[in-house]
Order: C-alpha cells, then sequence, then structure tokens
C-alpha cells in the first residue's frame, strides 16, 4: 500500500497574529511547518500546499524532505483539491490530509487512520466533546446544547485516494473538512481516537502550548538550533 500526506499550508494565520503566517513561525527550535511535515516523514509521499507568496518559506521547511509543494487555493477545501490533484500521478493507495496548524500530532494518532483505513474509505481522528455546550447570544447563555454523541474533528483525515479526489471533484466547495466533503459523496467515515496534544493552532496563546508539547515529546529546548 502506499499512503502520502496532504499538508494544507496556505493559511493567513489570522486569527494567530504574528509577523508572519502561524505554519512558518519558529517553535522548538523549528518552523511549524517543518513539525508537521517531520511527523509524516515515514509515508510514501508528501505534498505542501501554500500560498504562493510562501515559497520560500515552505522550501526552507522543507529542505532534505521529498515534498511537492503546490499552490492553494482560496479556501482549504480548494487548497486539498489542488493537493490531490498534484498527487494523482503518484499512484496512491490512501492520502492523509492534515493541517500544517497541527503539528504535535502524535504517531499514534497517524498510525490510527492508516489502520482504520484497512476496513473502510474513510477515517479521522476525534475527542468526545466533555463539557456542557451553551448557545450564547450577546454574551448571554441563550440555551443548551446536548453534547450526547458530539466529538470535536481533527486531522489527519484519511480516505482511499480515489475516492475523495472523486468526492472533491464533485463537492460544490467550501466544506469545513473533509470528512465534509466524504460524506456528502456517501462515504463511510471511522472514527479513530484523536489527542488532546493535536492541538490546532489557532490563536496566539497556542504556540506556547504547542511548543511545551513538542519540547516534551522531541526533547529540544526552545529556541535549540537543530
Ligand atoms: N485557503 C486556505 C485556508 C486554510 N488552509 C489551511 O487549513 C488549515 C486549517 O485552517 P486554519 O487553522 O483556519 O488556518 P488559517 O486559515 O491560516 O487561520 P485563520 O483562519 O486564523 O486565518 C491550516 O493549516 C491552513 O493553512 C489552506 O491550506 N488554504
Ligand atoms: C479541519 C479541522 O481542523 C477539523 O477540526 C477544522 O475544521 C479546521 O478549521 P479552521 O477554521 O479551518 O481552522
Amino acid at each position: 500500500m502506499r499512503h502520502a500526506a496532504l499538508i494544507v499550508a496556505a493559511g493567513r494565520g489570522a486569527r494567530a497574529g504574528g509577523p508572519e503566517p502561524k505554519q512558518w513561525r519558529q517553535i522548538a527550535g523549528k518552523s511549524v511547518a517543518r513539525w508537521t511535515l517531520e511527523a509524516f516523514s515515514h509515508l510514501d509521499a508528501r505534498v505542501l500546499v501554500i500560498h504562493p507568496a510562501d515559497r520560500v518559506k515552505a522550501e526552507a521547511a522543507a529542505e532534505g524532505l521529498d515534498v511537492r509543494i503546490v499552490a492553494g487555493g482560496p479556501d482549504r477545501a480548494a487548497s486539498v483539491r489542488n493537493g490531490l490533484e498534484a498527487l494523482v500521478a503518484v499512484g496512491l493507495d490512501t492520502v492523509l490530509i492534515h493541517d500544517v496548524a497541527r503539528p504535535c500530532v502524535p504517531r499514534a494518532v497517524i498510525d490510527g487512520v492508516l489502520s482504520a483505513l484497512d476496513t473502510g474509505p474513510g477515517a479521522a481522528p476525534a475527542l468526545p466533546v466533555t463539557d456542557a455546550l451553551w448557545r450564547v447570544t450577546d454574551g448571554t447563555v441563550a440555551g443548551t446544547v446536548n453534547r450526547q454523541g458530539l466529538f470535536r474533528a481533527q486531522t489527519p483525515q484519511g480516505f482511499h485516494f480515489r475516492a475523495i479526489l472523486d468526492a472533491h471533484m464533485t463537492h460544490p466547495g467550501g466544506a469545513a473538512d473533509d470528512v465534509e466533503v466524504a460524506r456528502h459523496a456517501g462515504l463511510s467515515v471511522i472514527v479513530t481516537d484523536g489527542c488532546e496534544d493535536n492541538l490546532k493552532i489557532t490563536a496566539p496563546e497556542d504556540f506556547a502550548r504547542a511548543e511545551r508539547i513538542l519540547e516534551r515529546v522531541h526533547g529540544h529546548q526552545a529556541g535549540e538550533r537543530v
């Protein structure tokens, strides 16, 4: 079986702020994108989907790794589609679609998705909602939402390659994630174990949390050149 990672990295990181998009920020001695690419270095192929303005930074992040770099689109789904089209010639069985903004993804989460793809066309990690859920209007609780059966989706979201390619080609666009695209095409998606370490760097405070996780797991001191 041939597996590839499709890393979506064409966003601008507006919510994270800072002088550059979050995926190029250095944490624990490497860029966010470098950590993410290295998490998938054991797969057969990798594609990094970037904003065209970021090519120099992307090439630096991919240095020494076998990574295809392609231009993204106006939203996440369009970027995924561009990445899938770039992988058609590779001859893949599966593809794992992952946010570059999740650099702490544990190997066990990746392996769980790969294993589940032996039994179905789609698999994705998630964590059950464990807090009460409110609907809020103007800063006031306007209602409560039953959390039963609700999960917090993570990535990588994995699929049989041809199935997700066809699903994206027939989807109208704008999906929040690839499970939404897959289900629109009638594909079943197995839920695998997520991990609290697999956070998506979204807000400014997420960088420090991600750095602590990376230092704990990889043993680097912050800022150490590696
Ligand atoms: N046109 C886009 C928009 C987003 N993404 C990617 O989709 C992932 C999840 O999106 P998000 O966390 O929202 O990243 P940004 O869009 O960069 O963040 P923001 O919404 O704060 O600008 C990120 O890895 C981001 O790079 C992408 O590849 N192409
Ligand atoms: C794909 C995702 O990470 C699953 O939780 C999430 O939908 C990305 O959301 P964002 O607003 O594009 O960061």
